[in-house]
């Protein structure tokens, strides 16, 4: 099962996250109250191994701003959230980073339809924590595909038992305070994911 860890912002947090046994970590490069800019995700993401991925999200930036933010800041991903048209997806793929396709239950869920590598379905509102109906994607979605969205170490197996997918990532279930992230959830969380599958 593929964890990534999103959201961080302190380099404990990344090391806490690196330690604990993540296999991608992602700075958020957007509106959000877990904004770093493209220079801190930078510092960040040279804290990283190189067997780890490093994502930067996004959510409705044009491609043209996305290509800046990841140039500058080095990640060897790009996460988009929203209805971005496939256009969109190929633009980037001249960067050379791995594109994930974030996107809500109601979308096309098949994992490449957009040239993406990986598919992220996750709630409505991405990054607030809610859970969602994690079963009703169950089967639905083809290719490699990561559930998003209310996960927390006491429901990912849960989760995981529910839509089955290739992988998870968190945010919200990990934090001790709204963009706080909390070490010992981060390790509890890939404990949890560990033991699930
Ligand atoms: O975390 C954010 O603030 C955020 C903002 C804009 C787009 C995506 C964002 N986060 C993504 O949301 C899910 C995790 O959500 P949750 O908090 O665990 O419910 C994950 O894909 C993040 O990358």
């Amino acid at each position: 099962m593929y964890v990534k860890i999103c959201g961080l912002s302190e380099p404990a947090h990344v090391a806490a996250a690196v330690e604990a046994g993540a296999d991608a970590v992602g700075f958020v490069m957007t509106r959000s109250t877990r904004r770093v800019s493209p220079g801190r995700a930078a510092e960040l993401a040279a804290l990283v191994p190189a067997h780890v991925l490093t994502v930067g999200v996004f959510r409705g930036e044009d491609p043209e701003t996305v290509r800046a933010a990841a140039l500058a800041s080095g990640v060897r991903a790009v996460q988009l959230h929203g209805r971005h048209p496939h256009a969109d997806f190929v633009a980037l793929k001249d960067l050379g980073v791995t594109l994930l396709r974030a996107v809500d239950s109601t979308a096309d869920l098949r994992c490449g339809a957009y040239d993406e590598d990986l598919l992220l379905v996750d709630a409505p509102h991405a990054g607030s924590g809610q859970p969602w109906d994690w079963a009703a994607v169950r089967g639905r979605p083809s290719g490699r595909w990561l559930l998003a969205g209310g996960l927390a170490p006491g429901n990912v197996a849960e989760a995981i038992a529910a839509a089955g997918p290739w992988g998870v990532d968190v945010s919200s279930g990990v934090e001790s305070a709204p963009g706080v992230k909390d070490p010992a959830l981060i390790e509890a969380f890939l404990k949890a994911v560990r033991g699930a599958a």
